[in-house]
C-alpha cells in the first residue's frame, strides 16, 4: 500500500510540476505530502489552514482526475493540515541552483518594471520559502492570483528584514505580469505621508485622490509609522473604503499586529483585520542556509555548502542581516585574494562581532528604544514611575548591559544618575520575564538587529 501512494503521488506531483508555474508549484504542491489512502479517501497532508483552503478550491477536480487516470479508481481527497512542524517539507528542496537559473533567464528585466518602482530582485522566484514564512508567501500568491477577491487586505506583519517587503513587491509584481495593464502602487507609509502633506500644500488634493484611488492593487509598506498622522490616517481610511468597495487588493505590511500600533484610529484598525493578517517569524538555520545558497548564485558566487552553513548560523534573526554578512565575507576573501573557506569567514564574521559590540553607544540604545515604544529618550533617563515608561526604560537598561561593555554603574549615569542597582533589578526584571514571554523575547530580538545595523538609528 505504501508503494502504491507512493507512485500515485509521483503521478500525480509530476503532473502538477508540468501545469504550476515554478513557485506555485513549490508553494502548494512540493508543500503537501500524502498520507494514506483509506476507505475510498485519499488523506493529503498540508503545512497551513491557507494551504487546506487552497486546495480545497482549486485542486479537488484535478486530483480525482489524476487519480482515476493512474488507478481507474475514484477517491475522493481529503486535505488536513499537519499536526506538526515535523511533518512540513524541508527547506533544503526549495531553490535548487539549476532552479535558480532557469528562472533568472526568464525573469531578465521583464518591460512592466520599467513603468513601476519595484525593486527587480523582490519577486517570488528569489523568496525562499521556510517555516516561519510558509503561510505569509502562500496568501501573498493567492493575492497576486486573485486580486481583490480572497484576502483583502492582506496584512504581512513580523520583525525587521525578514521579508515583508520582499513578498509584498513580489505580489506586484506578478499581478503585472499577469496584467501589464493594472495600476500597481507600492508606498511606505512615510511616502504616503509625505505625498498628502506635499498635495495639500500645493493644493492637489485632486490629483492625489486620482493618484490614490484608482489603483487595481496598493501596497503600503511599514504602515506602523502611520502612529499619530492623524490627517494622513483619515484620508487613508477614504482610499482605503474607496478601493475596497470597488474590489481592488490592499496589501499592508508592519513591524506588528494593527492592535499593536499605537495611536492608529480604531475604524483602521477594524477594517485591517477584515481580510488576513498573517506573521512571518526569523527563519530557521535550514532556511537561512537556503537563502545564502540562493543569494551565492544569484551573485555567482562560489562557496562551499559548509561555509555558507556556518555563516547562518551566525545571524540568526535578520535576514538583511544575513544577507549582509556574506557580502562581508566576499569582500574579506576579495581583500585577502583567498577562496572563502570557513576560517576565513570566521575570520571576516569576528571583525563585525567585534566592532558592533565596541562601537555601540548607549545613546543609540535610549534612542531606538525609545522609538519603538513611542516614550522619550528624556522620559527614559526621567523619574517617571508609569508602567508604560518604566518598561521601555528597563529594556533599554538591559540591552545597554547586553550590548554594550559598560560598567553597571555607568549605565546607571545613563539612565539619569540613577544607581547601579536600580540597573541590576531592571536587568533581571527583563531578563526574567523574557523565560515566558515570546512576544517580549520577539520584541527584543527585533530591537537588538535594529540597535546592531549601522543606520538603525536614523
Ligand atoms: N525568504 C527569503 N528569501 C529570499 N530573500 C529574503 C527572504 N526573506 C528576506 N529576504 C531578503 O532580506 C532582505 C530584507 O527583506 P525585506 O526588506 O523584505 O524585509 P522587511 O521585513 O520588509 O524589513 P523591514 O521591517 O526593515 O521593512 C531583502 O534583501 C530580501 O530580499
Amino acid at each position: 500500500m505504501a508503494d502504491n501512494l507512493a507512485d500515485l503521488w509521483q503521478y500525480i506531483d509530476q503532473n502538477f510540476q508540468e501545469k504550476f508555474s515554478n513557485f506555485s508549484y513549490k508553494a502548494w504542491i512540493a508543500t503537501a505530502k500524502p498520507v494514506a489512502i483509506r476507505n475510498n479517501q485519499l488523506i493529503i497532508s498540508v503545512p497551513t489552514q491557507l494551504h487546506k483552503d487552497y486546495w480545497e478550491r482549486q485542486l479537488m477536480v484535478p486530483v480525482v482526475e489524476l487519480v482515476y487516470q493512474y488507478t481507474q479508481k475514484e477517491l475522493t481527497p481529503i486535505i488536513q493540515v499537519a499536526q506538526s512542524s515535523d511533518d512540513n517539507p524541508e527547506t533544503a528542496q526549495f531553490g535548487s541552483p539549476e532552479e535558480t537559473e532557469e528562472v533568472e533567464k526568464d525573469e531578465k528585466n521583464p518591460d512592466y518594471l520599467r513603468e513601476t518602482h519595484l525593486n527587480d530582485k523582490y519577486t517570488f522566484d528569489t523568496f525562499v520559502i521556510g517555516t516561519g514564512n510558509q503561510m505569509a508567501h502562500a496568501a501573498a500568491l493567492v493575492v497576486s492570483e486573485q486580486p481583490g477577491q480572497t484576502y483583502n487586505p492582506l496584512f504581512l506583519y513580523g520583525g525587521v528584514g525578514l521579508g515583508k517587503t520582499h513578498l509584498m513587491q513580489a505580489i506586484g509584481h506578478q499581478l503585472l505580469k499577469n496584467d501589464p495593464h493594472a495600476k500597481v502602487k507600492y508606498v511606505t507609509s512615510e511616502a504616503f505621508v509625505n505625498d498628502y502633506i506635499t498635495s495639500i500644500q500645493t493644493h492637489r488634493m485632486e490629483q492625489f485622490r486620482l493618484e490614490y484611488r484608482t489603483c487595481d492593487l496598493l501596497m503600503v509598506d511599514d504602515i506602523q509609522f502611520f502612529a499619530e498622522k492623524e490627517g494622513a490616517q483619515e484620508e487613508f481610511f477614504h482610499t482605503f473604503n474607496e478601493l475596497y468597495n470597488n474590489h481592488k487588493q490592499i496589501v499592508l505590511t508592519s513591524d506588528r499586529l494593527p492592535n499593536d500600533i499605537p495611536k492608529l484610529q480604531e475604524r483602521l484598525v477594524s477594517r485591517f483585520k477584515w481580510g488576513l493578517s498573517v506573521d512571518i517569524t526569523p527563519p530557521d538555520l535550514e532556511t537561512r542556509t537556503a537563502i545564502l545558497r540562493n543569494k551565492a548564485n544569484a551573485e555567482q558566487l562560489d562557496i562551499p555548502d559548509d561555509t555558507l552553513g556556518y555563516i547562518a548560523a551566525q545571524i540568526d534573526s535578520n535576514v538583511r542581516e544575513l544577507e549582509g554578512a556574506l557580502v562581508r565575507v566576499q569582500a574579506f576573501a576579495q581583500m585577502k585574494k583567498t577562496p572563502v573557506t570557513t576560517s576565513l569567514a570566521a575570520d571576516a564574521l569576528k571583525g563585525l562581532k567585534a566592532t558592533a559590540t565596541e562601537e555601540i553607544p548607549i545613546s543609540r540604545i535610549q534612542r531606538i528604544v525609545a522609538r519603538y515604544y513611542h516614550v522619550t529618550v528624556q522620559e527614559l533617563q526621567g523619574k517617571k514611575r508609569v508602567k508604560a515608561i518604566v518598561n521601555p526604560r528597563q529594556i533599554a537598561m538591559y540591552l545597554a548591559r547586553e550590548l554594550t561593555d559598560n560598567s553597571l554603574p555607568k549605565i546607571g549615569q545613563e539612565f539619569g544618575g540613577r544607581d547601579h542597582t536600580t540597573v541590576i533589578h531592571g536587568y533581571d526584571k527583563i531578563a526574567g520575564e523574557l523565560k515566558d514571554d515570546p512576544a517580549l523575547r520577539d520584541s527584543l530580538n527585533e530591537l537588538k538587529s535594529m540597535i546592531r545595523e549601522q543606520d538603525g538609528d536614523n
